[in-house]
């Protein structure tokens, strides 16, 4: 017996022993992997272009998108160009613009019946645009309903929309498999989880047919060709709807509708395949946090792309722990423009609270951060109609001088950090892939520095 025993001791010392050392080496191990791996978190508020920097990195570094996306994103444009050109002709009205296509007598009259009639669900492959989520996004974007909600919940204030004190949400958000990328975040969070999709989608349809003149001729039924086309001559020939689109900081349009509208016609084609720069140009908005695994330069790349609409940012805390760099990505050109999800509160005031909430938060101590002032292409346009002093009173630069405008937010948001991390700012365009090449290929080369260094190689 108590041979037994002191075998029984010794074998237990022994397994504990091995056990031990076997956890040594995964530890060893995992640390040596650290060593030799980059995460990059990519942050930022909602459409501000951190999926567009990460499909800039897939097109450099993973070889670009699969057929499957290509036939999703075709889908989900084609139905984003209609509900844009729609939502142009409801808020033209709103807003008091007169439109040629409302005369009776006019050429394009008969168009706008069209589009306006349409229902942009029925010519897409629901299943090929993201199914369930494609939809509950769709309603979002073009329900009058929505809409409302989001005015009626605003809260007018700026947040950050995540703290330290913050214990996140239940659940997995991604699988860590390697070389995936995954997306398995719910959205869930403010307003949009108190939205109903079944009855939006009903709302939508049922306004979208109020909307249609009480012409019997809206009845009959028009190709995608033929409602392509008219959508091309509306936007060439109906001077009152770019007079609209130039007003899309005052309702929510997705900003490359102006790409999508002379495209109509290729994503009505059923030979025509998504370009490109068609997905860099679409909208695919991120739910949860992607993780995507590169290699460069025989160094593990792990991305992490979280989606920035307020609601998404109760997940982030899931992700701050061991990351090399932050990426901020700030879309320069919004600072007239209010949130999707918060109509009251402007987007630039949201970014500034978020990037100091996160420049100065105990998980960044040390984490160097990298700021892409993003969206200059639109900041050009922007700054010539839209007085930057309208909405920062205390801008003293030039009034359509984009590089003062640039060098006035750099300043901005600098000041914000209150540690001493080095802050590494750059200027994209991210829908743009020969800069964005140039500034990926500045960032990664850094970054791999940067991992040599801390390994002690160099
Ligand atoms: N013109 C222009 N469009 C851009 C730029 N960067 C991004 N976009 C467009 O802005 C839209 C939103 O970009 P996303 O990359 O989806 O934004 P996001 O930050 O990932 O948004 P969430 O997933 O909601 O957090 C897309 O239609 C992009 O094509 C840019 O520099 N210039
Ligand atoms: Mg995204």
């Amino acid at each position: 017996m108590g041979c037994t025993t002191s075998i029984e001791a010794n074998d237990g010392e022994y397994h504990e022993m091995m056990q031990n050392s076997q956890v040594e080496k995964i530890l060893k191990a995992s640390k040596q992997q650290k060593k030799n791996q980059v995460k990059l978190l990519l942050l930022g508020a909602g459409e501000s272009g951190k999926s567009t920097v990460l499909k800039q990195l897939r097109l450099l570094h993973k070889g670009g998108f699969t057929e499957q996306e290509r036939i999703q994103y075709k889908n989900i444009t084609w139905a984003d160009t209609i509900g844009s050109m729609q939502t142009l002709i409801i808020q033209a009205r709103k807003l008091g613009i007169k439109l040629d296509c409302d005369k009776p007598s006019s050429y394009l009259y008969s168009d706008k019946q069209k589009i306006l009639g349409y229902k942009p669900l029925e010519g897409v492959n629901t299943s090929a645009a993201g199914g369930a989520a494609f939809l509950k996004d769709f309603v979002l974007k073009y329900s009058e309903s929505s809409a409302h909600t989001r005015k009626f919940k605003s809260t007018g204030k700026a947040n950050a929309g995540w703290n330290e004190e913050m214990d996140g949400v239940d659940g997995e958000l991604f699988d860590g498999s390697s070389n995936a990328t995954s997306n398995t975040g719910e959205s869930r969070g403010t307003a949009d989880e108190d939205l109903d999709s079944d009855s939006l989608l009903k709302d939508y349809l049922q306004e979208v047919n109020g909307s249609v003149h009480k012409n019997k001729s809206h009845k009959k039924h028009y190709t995608k060709l033929e409602i392509a086309e008219a959508i091309g001559k509306l936007w060439q020939g109906d001077e009152g709807i770019k007079k609209c689109f130039s007003k899309s900081n005052l309702f929510q349009i997705e900003g490359s509708a102006p790409y999508f509208f002379p495209k109509a016609g290729d994503y009505a084609s059923s030979e025509y395949t998504c370009t490109d720069e068609d997905i860099l140009k679409g909208r695919i908005k991120t739910t949860g946090i992607t993780e995507t695994n590169f290699n460069i330069d025989g160094i593990k790349f792990k991305i992490l792309d979280a989606g920035g609409q307020r609601s998404e940012r109760k997940k982030w805390m899931h992700c701050f722990q061991d990351i090399t760099c932050t990426c901020f990505v700030l879309a320069v050109s919004e600072y007239d423009q209010v949130l999707f999800e918060d109509e009251r509160v402007n987007r630039m005031h949201e970014a500034i609270m978020l990037f100091e909430s996160l420049c100065n938060s105990r998980w960044f101590a040390n984490t160097p951060f990298i700021l892409f002032l993003n969206k200059v292409d639109l900041l050009k346009d922007k700054v010539r109609r839209s007085p930057l002093r309208k909405y920062f009173p205390d801008y003293d630069g030039k009034s359509n001088d984009v590089e003062d405008v640039l060098q006035y937010f750099e300043k901005l948001f600098l000041s914000l950090n209150h540690t001493n991390k080095p802050i590494y700012v750059h200027r994209t365009c991210a829908t743009d892939s020969k800069s964005m090449q140039f500034v990926l290929t500045a960032v990664t080369d850094m970054l791999i520095n940067q991992n040599l260094k801390s390994s002690g190689i160099f």
